[in-house]
C-alpha cells in the first residue's frame, strides 16, 4: 500500500511554488465544450488525477485534447460533432464532472449525465443546478441514475440561488452564455474560481458582468470560440503550505501567493500569533512556537473556506487553549478528526461544531485519509508529531496536490512516499533515513531536468 511516511520535528524553511487551481481548471475544461470555433489553450494546468479524469470525460464527449505535462498546457478542440452523454464510470470518479451538463445543454440542446451522488464530506445534491436549467427553459428528467436535460432553445431568466453554490453558479452561468436574451443570477458564489471561469468565458466571446459579486448578468450570444488562458493559482494549496509553515514554527515564502484570495485564513493565522508578510515575491509565513487559540466558521467566499477546514483544525489543536471550528458548508467534514485522535488529539464534536483542546503533543500513528484535505491535514500533523506518521489512501491526495511530498521535502521536511506492503516489515529508522536521502537525490535530478526546458 502506498503511504506517506513523515518523521516529525523539522521546521519548514524556504520557498514553495504553487500550481494552478484544481477548482478553476475543472470548470474551465468543461467550458471548452462551448468553443464551437477555434482551439482552447489552457496554461498553468495542475497535473492532478482530477484533471486526467476531466480529460477522460471530455474525450468521451468527442473533444480532442493534448496535455503537454512538461509545459503544463492543454490544447482542446471542440469544433467537431460532440456526444451528449457523460457516463457513470467517469462521473462517479469525480463529482465535479457534473459541470459538463450546462455547457452540453447550451451547445447541443441535449445532455445526459450520470448523477454524481454524495461523497465522504456530504450528500451534495444538485437541485440548484437543475432549478437553474429549468428556469432557462430546459426540461429535466431523472431516470436510471442519469439526468437528462433538453431544450430546443434556452431563454434568459431571472434566477435566485437559495445558497451560493459554486458548482450551480458555474453550471448555470455556462448554460446562460448561449441563451437568448439576458439572464440575471442572484446570490451566486463569489469564489476567485468563479471569476476565473467568467474571464475565460468572456475571452471566448460571452458577455458576463458581475463575477466576484453576488449577482451575475449574462447577455446571451450566438456562439463562442476558443481562447488562451492561464489558470489562477490554487489558493487552497497555498493555504495548506501556509498552515504547514505556521505549525512547524517555520519561515516559508509561498511564491506569488495572492493575499486577497487567502484573507480569511491569513487573518486567523495572525490572530493566532503567526507573522504573515506580503511582498512582491508572494506571502511569507513565519510560525511561532506558542500559538493562541481561535474560533473559525467556514462560509462561502469571502468567508473561511471549507477546503481549509481540516488543515486549520490541526493548527488549532496545536494552539495553547481551546479553539472552536464550525463547519457550515458541508454536513460531514470532520472525518479527519477521528484519525487525529489516534495521534493524541483531544476534541469534542457537537453537531456542526467541534471544540479542539490544545496544545496537542501529537504522536505518530498510521492514519487514513477520507478526502483530499484530510490527507493534507494528517500530513501536517505528522510534521510536528513525535516519531513516524503513516498516511494512507493517497488517491485522495493526488486529486488535489501535485508533488506534495517533494515540495515539503524541499522545505526541509523528513517525508517519503513509499509502497509498504502489509505483510512486509515496516521501514525502520535506518531504512527511512536511507530512503529519504534517495528521494532527495531524485528531487535534485528532477529539478535539474526541469531546468532543461523543451
Ligand atoms: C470542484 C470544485 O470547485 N469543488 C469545490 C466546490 O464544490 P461544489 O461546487 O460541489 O460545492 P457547492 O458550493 O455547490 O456546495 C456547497 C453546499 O451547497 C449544497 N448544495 C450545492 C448544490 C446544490 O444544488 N444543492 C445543494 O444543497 C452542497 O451539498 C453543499 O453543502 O465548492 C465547495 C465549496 O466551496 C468546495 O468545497 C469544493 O472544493
Ligand atoms: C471538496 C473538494 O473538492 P471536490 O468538490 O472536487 O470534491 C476539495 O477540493 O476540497
Amino acid at each position: 500500500m502506498e503511504k506517506l511516511i513523515v518523521r516529525g520535528g523539522q521546521r519548514l524553511n524556504g520557498t514553495v511554488e504553487i500550481e494552478g487551481a484544481k477548482n478553476a481548471v475543472l470548470p474551465i475544461l468543461a467550458a471548452s465544450i462551448l468553443a464551437a470555433q477555434g482551439q482552447m489553450t489552457l496554461e498553468n494546468v495542475p497535473i492532478l488525477s482530477d484533471v486526467f479524469t476531466m480529460n477522460e470525460v471530455l474525450n468521451v464527449l468527442h473533444l480532442n485534447l493534448e496535455f503537454d505535462q512538461l509545459r503544463k498546457t492543454i490544447v482542446l478542440d471542440a469544433t467537431g460533432d460532440l456526444s451528449f452523454e457523460a457516463p457513470l464510470e467517469y462521473v462517479s470518479k469525480m463529482r465535479a464532472s457534473i459541470v459538463v451538463l450546462g455547457p452540453l445543454l447550451a451547445r447541443l440542446g441535449h445532455a445526459r449525465v450520470a448523477m454524481p451522488g454524495g461523497c465522504a464530506i456530504g450528500t451534495r445534491p444538485i437541485d440548484l443546478h437543475l432549478k437553474g436549467f429549468e428556469a432557462l427553459g430546459a426540461t429535466i428528467e431523472q431516470h436510471a441514475g442519469y439526468i437528462e436535460a433538453r431544450a430546443a432553445k434556452l431563454v434568459g431568466a431571472n434566477i435566485y440561488l437559495d445558497f451560493p453554490s459554486v458548482g450551480a453558479t458555474q453550471n448555470i452561468m455556462m448554460a446562460a452564455t448561449l441563451a437568448e436574451g439576458t439572464t440575471v443570477i442572484e446570490n451566486v458564489a463569489r469564489e476567485p474560481e468563479i471569476v476565473d471561469l467568467a474571464n475565460v468565458l468572456n475571452k471566448m466571446g460571452a458577455k458576463i458582468v458581475g463575477a466576484g459579486t453576488d449577482t451575475l448578468r449574462i447577455e446571451g450570444v450566438k456562439s463562442l470560440h476558443g481562447c488562451t488562458h492561464s489558470i489562477i493559482q490554487d489558493r487552497i494549496e497555498a493555504g495548506t503550505f501556509m498552515v504547514a509553515a505556521a505549525i512547524t514554527g517555520g519561515n516559508v515564502l509561498v511564491k506569488d501567493a495572492i493575499k486577497e484570495h487567502n484573507k480569511p485564513l491569513i487573518s486567523k493565522l495572525e490572530e493566532m500569533g503567526v507573522t504573515v508578510v506580503e511582498n512582491d515575491a508572494g506571502v511569507r509565513v513565519i510560525g511561532k512556537q506558542h500559538l493562541r487559540p481561535t474560533s473559525v466558521k467556514t462560509l462561502p467566499h469571502p468567508g473561511f473556506p471549507t477546503d481549509m477546514q481540516a488543515q486549520m483544525t490541526v493548527l488549532q489543536l496545536a494552539a495553547t487553549g481551546t479553539s472552536l471550528m464550525t463547519e457550515t458548508v458541508f454536513e460531514n467534514r470532520f472525518m479527519h478528526l477521528e484519525e487525529l485522535r489516534r495521534m493524541n488529539a483531544d476534541f469534542k464534536i457537537e453537531g456542526r461544531s467541534v471544540l479542539l483542546y490544545g496544545p496537542t503533543a501529537f504522536n505518530g500513528a498510521e492514519v487514513a485519509a477520507s478526502d483530499l484535505r484530510a490527507a493534507a491535514a494528517l500530513t501536517i500533523a505528522g510534521l510536528v508529531a513525535k516519531g513516524y506518521t503513516r498516511v494512507t489512501n493517497l488517491k485522495y491526495l493526488d486529486r488535489g496536490y501535485y508533488h506534495f511530498q517533494q515540495k515539503l521535502r524541499a522545505l526541509g521536511a523528513a517525508i517519503v512516499r513509499v509502497t509498504e506492503p502489509a505483510n512486509q516489515e515496516r521501514l525502520d529508522s535506518t531504512a527511512f533515513t536511507k530512503e529519504l536521502a534517495y528521494q532527495r537525490e531524485q528531487d535534485q535530478v528532477q529539478r535539474l531536468t526541469s531546468l532543461v526546458k523543451p
